[in-house]
């Protein structure tokens, strides 16, 4: 049986209240990606801690465990962050093994689109077997359920 799954990461929460909707409208299992790092909740320093992991291709170390083998679907969110997805979508695309899989991303934003994340995410599915599906911005309900029908 097709199984799905939604992976996320989130610092504010925006991203977790989307996927926690996503789980549910799409009876998928649900789980989030944390990293030894501790991110900060001030902006500044979020956004400083961000930029240095961008600028000099920090790739987090993930700590969560997750055996995907029994799902050929993820949803994965992330925000959007300087118009890309964080770091850590890179650790999960290394630690992961995404043969096969069918990968749909969705992300929240101020008010980037999720299309200016895609290239990268593009990048990271080059020359895998992964299936890219078309991905969504998932700041209200609206765009998801919009995106789900
Ligand atoms: C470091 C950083 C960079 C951001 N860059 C963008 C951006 O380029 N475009 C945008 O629309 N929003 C940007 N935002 C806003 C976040 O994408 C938005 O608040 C998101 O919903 C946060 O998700 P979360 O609550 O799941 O952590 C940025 C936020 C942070 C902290």
């Amino acid at each position: 049986m097709m199984k799905s799954i939604v992976i996320y990461f989130s610092t504010s929460g925006n991203t977790e209240k989307a996927a926690k909707l996503i789980a549910k409208e799409t009876g998928s299992d649900i789980e989030r990606l944390q990293a030894k790092t501790a991110w900060p909740t001030n902006f500044d320093d979020l956004a400083a801690l961000a930029k240095e992991q961008s600028e000099n291709n920090i790739h987090p170390d993930i700590t969560t465990d997750l055996d995907l083998s029994s799902y050929d679907k993820i949803y994965l969110g992330y925000p959007t962050w300087y118009e890309k997805p964080p770091m850590i979508i890179d650790s999960f695309f290394e630690k992961f093994d995404l043969s096969d899989k069918t990968v749909i991303p969705f992300s929240t934003s101020g008010s980037s689109t999720f299309e200016i994340t895609l290239p990268y995410i593009e990048s990271m599915v080059k020359g895998s077997s992964i299936k890219l599906e078309e991905g969504f911005r998932a700041n209200s309900e609206t765009e998801i359920t919009e995106a789900l029908a």
